[in-house]
């Protein structure tokens, strides 16, 4: 996939559906050591698929949600790299205590910032994380560099890819 010119992102790292189940999954067994929690508050929208298989190991259906956008689709349709202020659209009335917080990942940690100060006693995991952001969460299961882009199996969609004999200059 191709990224945008002006993007600081260099590579790209493709979740698949049963990649991102398994990981969920062991974050859980991490998250099964710091618990018990109260309730889960999702991080829209990317921490809301995680946010379903966490209360479905944990079992836990107290499941809220802190809806915040901070990035949107760059204008030549590559990635999303087009940062952007972060905006709360719905919060929570409470400080985190005993809550559990889900996002899908921390990059820069700008959003991860944000909701720290409303939520500072919520414990707060992500599935990935790449450095810059990483200190900002207490748990996540797998770190990646920070020039990666990493691409969620709801952002992507299987295609054909031609023989790879076909790009070769001389065959
Ligand atoms: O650490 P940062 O640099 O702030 O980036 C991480 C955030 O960016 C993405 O959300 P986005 O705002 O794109 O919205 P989405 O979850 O609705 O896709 C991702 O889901 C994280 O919430
Ligand atoms: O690497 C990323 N992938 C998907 N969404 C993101 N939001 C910030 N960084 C990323
Ligand atoms: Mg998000």
């Amino acid at each position: 996939m191709e990224n945008s010119p002006t993007s600081p992102y260099r590579d790209d790292i493709v979740i698949s559906w049963p990649e991102l189940h398994r990981d969920t999954r062991l974050l859980c067994h991490q998250l099964l050591e710091q618990g018990p929690f109260k309730g889960i508050i999702a991080i829209t929208r990317g921490g809301l698929i995680p946010a379903a298989l966490v209360a479905r190991e944990l079992e836990i259906r107290l499941v809220d949600t802190i809806c915040a956008s901070s990035y949107e689709a760059a204008d030549d349709d590559t990635a999303q790299t087009m940062r952007k202020e972060v905006k709360i659209l719905k919060g929570v009335e409470h400080d985190g205590e005993g809550f559990l917080l889900i996002d899908d990942l921390v990059d820069t940690g700008n959003t991860a910032r944000v909701i720290r100060k409303l939520l500072p006693k919520a414990f707060f995991a992500t599935i990935y994380a790449k450095p810059q952001g990483r200190e900002v969460v207490d748990l996540c299961v797998k770190e990646f560099a920070q020039d990666k882009w990493i691409y969620f199996p709801w952002d992507i969609d299987y295609q054909f890819v031609p023989p790879m004999k076909k790009h070769r200059a001389n065959p």
